[in-house]
């Protein structure tokens, strides 16, 4: 600690300091991962669509980190720019001072620079600490038509900047800005222009034709000084692309950051983009004509709250219905109204396991099934299938010891999501536990004709793996009517329900079956809720 406050202090008088690192804490880093890193210099948007706001979230959606300098602070919303306050240019360069003498991103991206005075003390920061790649996204006039840096910068921009460049990225306007006011109509004055540009001193030039008319598809145009390369993509019809310019460039830097080459770079950034635009299209905020998308690809989730998630309750494990999509093939039941009927028999939580069902028509029946069970409020999880899970938005999914590790899931599902591992072990409960599980499923406790070669625990089994468990426990294994009632009757600790397959799945009426194994549960000696 103390070494990183003297050097916190020293930094205005002497930020070169920042760079010669104490050998223990060099030696500190050698296990350490260093992460690709992207400074960007733009301006500020308090409405959060574009600007320095944009390139944090397409940054950290693409993986890279994102250090900032900020420019100017605009008042700004869906609506337009109503306020404009430029940042002094020493206190720019005081901020890429901090940034660049220690943090040394690899790649810098520009945005909106309001002043000769700012561009200048950018240039004059990356001569003294250089970097991997210089992308200049030549921000002039926002998408609402507020002018965001003058022509007078525009000298300075063509003299200074666009040398050191390794990319601009100008739309239609500033690349006709750029060029004097050449008018651009087609691709062909698009390809002119990406020539003129690179003229300049830029290494590679990208036209971006999104407001070229009469197109049905975005075109850009890159000249790398010797080629030419076109860049296609859907157009997207949404109002909500307020923010893709600073958000493009700031995924190809991302790219770059990455490692990776221009075209690659510029390909992966343009389909992220499209992407994004594509999950935002219909998303809402704010009342004027251009809103801001979703970088994240989350906010869509947000349904209405009938149609959403609830947080896990463990009571929720009181009876746990197993699908068996043998059982139904055997009683002619699609999985669609297998569930239903235990829904409305009243179980608790269902977890499909359809281990011969193809892909598409499991996907297409978790989905089925995920609406009837939120609609009732029922979790529904997955058993084994990742991938479905996430496909559909399920509730969690299940896996066992020979299943992806809980951890993994984790990561890939998320905080939010319910995940239950199957465990016959003390050691199985506690490993879960670490691994970030919400329930174990136990068993087997009775012997069980649905899942082959099935080791049977038995209550004794099940009531040292309770007494071991710092997570909620679910019975499972040959339940049903006429047993469930011993196993309540061990009134151990998290002991919180049973989960069945055959004995109301491999029955005529699955409602009527859980109707009765509910009401031994209920009327079982000892309440486990
Ligand atoms: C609630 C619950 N407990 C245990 C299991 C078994 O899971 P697993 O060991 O992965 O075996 P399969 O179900 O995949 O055959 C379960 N599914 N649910
Ligand atoms: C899927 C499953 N897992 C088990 C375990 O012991 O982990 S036993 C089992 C099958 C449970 O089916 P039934 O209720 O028909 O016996
Ligand atoms: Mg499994």
């Amino acid at each position: 600690m103390g070494f990183h406050c003297s050097h916190v202090f020293s930094a205005h008088h002497n930020p070169k300091n920042f760079l010669s690192l104490s050998p223990v804490a060099a030696m500190q880093r050698e296990d350490k991962v260093r992460v690709p890193h992207v400074l960007t210099v733009a301006g500020s948007d308090s409405g959060a669509g574009a600007g320095i706001q944009a390139d944090l979230k397409a940054c950290a959606s693409r993986g890279v980190y994102c250090s900032t300098v900020i420019t100017a602070v605009t008042a700004q919303n869906t609506a337009g720019v109503q306020g404009v306050n430029i940042v002094a240019d020493e206190f720019v360069a005081e901020q890429l001072n901090s940034v660049l003498s220690d943090m040394r991103p690899d790649v810098v991206k520009t945005g909106m620079l309001p002043s000769i005075g700012i561009v200048k003390v950018l240039c004059q920061s990356l001569k003294e600490f250089p970097v991997g790649a210089l992308i200049v996204d030549p921000v002039m006039v926002s998408t609402s038509g507020d002018v965001l840096a003058g022509p007078s910068v525009l000298d300075t921009f063509r003299q200074d900047l666009l040398p050191m460049a390794d990319i601009v990225t100008p739309n239609l306007k500033e690349a006709s800005a750029l060029l004097g006011g050449v008018s651009l109509e087609t691709v062909a004055d698009m390809r002119s222009a990406a020539k003129s540009i690179h003229d300049i001193g830029p290494r590679n030039v990208l036209v971006k034709g999104g407001d070229l008319p009469d197109s049905l598809d975005a075109i850009d145009v890159l000249f790398d000084g010797k080629d030419f390369f076109e860049f296609r993509s859907s157009r997207i019809k949404t109002p909500n692309t307020h923010g893709t310019g600073c958000s493009l460039a700031s995924s190809i830097a991302a790219e770059l950051a990455k490692g990776s080459p221009m075209i690659s770079a510029i390909k992966v950034a343009k389909r992220y983009i499209e992407s994004a635009l594509s999950y935002s299209k219909d998303i809402i905020i704010g009342n004027g004509c251009q809103g801001p998308f979703d970088h994240l690809l989350k906010l869509k989730n947000n349904e209405p709250r009938l149609h959403r998630q609830r947080p896990f309750d463990p009571t929720d494990l009181f009876l746990y219905a197993v699908t068996d999509s043998r059982m139904n093939l055997k009683w002619g039941r699609s999985i669609t109204d297998g569930v239903k009927a235990a829904i409305e028999g009243g179980v608790t939580m269902i977890q499909l396991r359809e281990k011969e069902a193809d892909t598409r028509d499991f996907l297409e029946a978790a989905k089925a099934c995920l609406e009837i069970c939120r609609f009732h409020g029922v979790p529904l999880l997955i058993n084994d299938r990742i991938d479905v899970a996430l496909a559909c938005d399920a509730d969690g999914v299940h896996v066992g010891q020979c299943d992806m590790p809980a951890s993994v899931v984790r990561t890939l599902l998320g905080p939010e999501k319910i995940i239950g591992v199957s465990c016959k072990t003390p050691e199985h409960a506690q490993q879960a536990y670490l691994d970030g599980a919400d329930y174990i499923g136990c068993g087997g406790v009775f012997p069980t004709n649905t899942k082959e070669n099935n080791l049977t625990i038995g209550l004794d089994g099940l009531k040292t793996v309770c007494l071991a468990s710092k997570l909620p426990v679910v019975a499972i294994g040959g339940i049903g009517i006429s047993n469930a009632h011993s196993v309540m009757d061990l009134s151990v600790p998290n002991l919180k329900g049973v989960a069945v397959v055959s004995a109301l799945f491999d029955r005529e009426s699955i409602s009527t079956e859980t109707q009765k194994l509910h009401r031994v549960l209920t009327e079982s000696t000892t309440s486990i809720r």
